[in-house]
């Protein structure tokens, strides 16, 4: 199948899709040519460090931003021109959100919910209760993360078919921030909501990602199932006298003090890691999640 056709049947499957995206600021490259697709029902968790262009990508892919080049779409319609009729099946929450702030919490949602089709009002009063979150204070006048919390009741009580989360856990004490993850898994596995959720706790990865994505520098450095990392990739130590034999493709490479090299390898599609590793004196480490990304992105 050639490439162009199989960017077409991604895309028609895809709630979310990005083809070739670059974006820059100030002549400053922020994202470098992603390519990424969602599939149906899936939780992905985008992880990058602080700068790495995690919500640049988000808004990019809804269609928010228009990038230098590239294409995105949402449930196949170019996100730049989405219709009414797929902006309902969507919700976003940006990291920082500011909208409306001269309503009260209760009068935002009672607003914003007439526009949803399956808005649960049940659900956005319960959890406003819940969340202890005043239903008659101005939204101008919450905190951070109480404003993060509004907005994120928001966006669930509309009954989305793909959730966007920039950082959801960004403003949100430990409390909230596993109640919200609960109730995303929740969603993901009872309505089959498609998520994407940026972050940089790892611990909220592996609660309920089902895949992670690795921005680094504006590309995707690594892209795989939350529990297929730790078999897929490891750190390969090679003494300083066999450091000329590192594999070329190496995700990291570190040299030490005493000449020896470490650095993150994959497994190659017969399920072999680097011939290297196999050399007198050569070692192969696992890798926690946590020290993938922070091998990776030093
Ligand atoms: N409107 C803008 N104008 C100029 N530069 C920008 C703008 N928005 C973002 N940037 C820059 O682009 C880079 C990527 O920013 P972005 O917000 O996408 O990263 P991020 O991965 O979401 O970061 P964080 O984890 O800190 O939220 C940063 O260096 C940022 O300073």
């Amino acid at each position: 199948m050639n490439a162009m056709l199989r960017e077409k049947e991604s895309t028609a499957a895809a709630p979310l899709a990005a083809h070739g995206l670059t974006h820059s600021y100030e002549g400053s490259n922020v994202l470098r040519g992603v390519d990424l697709a969602l599939e149906p029902g899936s939780v992905l968790g985008l992880i990058g460090r602080n700068g790495a262009g995690k919500s640049t990508l988000i808004r990019a892919m809804l269609g928010l931003l228009k990038p230098l080049s590239g294409n995105t779409f949402v449930f196949g319609e170019p996100a730049l021109k989405l219709s009414d009729a797929a902006k309902a099946r969507l919700a976003y929450v940006p990291q920082q959100p500011e909208a409306l702030a001269w309503l009260t919490a209760q009068q935002m949602l009672d607003y914003v919910g007439r526009f949803y089709p399956r808005w649960d009002a049940d659900f956005a009063g319960t959890t406003l209760e819940r969340w202890k979150i005043l239903p008659n204070k101005l939204l101008g006048k919450l905190s951070p993360g109480e404003r993060q919390r509004v907005d994120l009741i928001r966006a669930l009580a509309s009954q989305p078919e793909l959730l966007v989360l920039d950082e959801p856990a960004a403003a949100l004490d430990p409390v909230a921030r596993r109640e919200l993850l609960r109730e995303v898994a929740l969603r993901a596995g009872e309505s089959g909501t498609t998520v994407l959720f940026s972050t940089h706790i790892v611990s909220d990865l592996e609660r309920v990602a089902s895949e992670i994505a690795f921005l680094h520098e504006g590309r995707l450095l690594l892209r795989c199932g939350v529990d297929e990392t730790k078999e897929r990739y490891a750190r390969l130590w090679l003494p300083a006298s066999k450091s000329a034999a590192a594999p070329a493709q190496a995700l990291s490479r570190r040299r030490h003090d005493d000449g020896s090299l470490s650095m993150v390898v994959e497994r190659d599609m017969h399920g072999h890691w680097p011939e290297a590793a196999n050399l007198p004196g050569a070692r192969i480490d696992a890798l926690g999640l946590e020290d993938l990304f922070v091998e990776i992105a030093e």
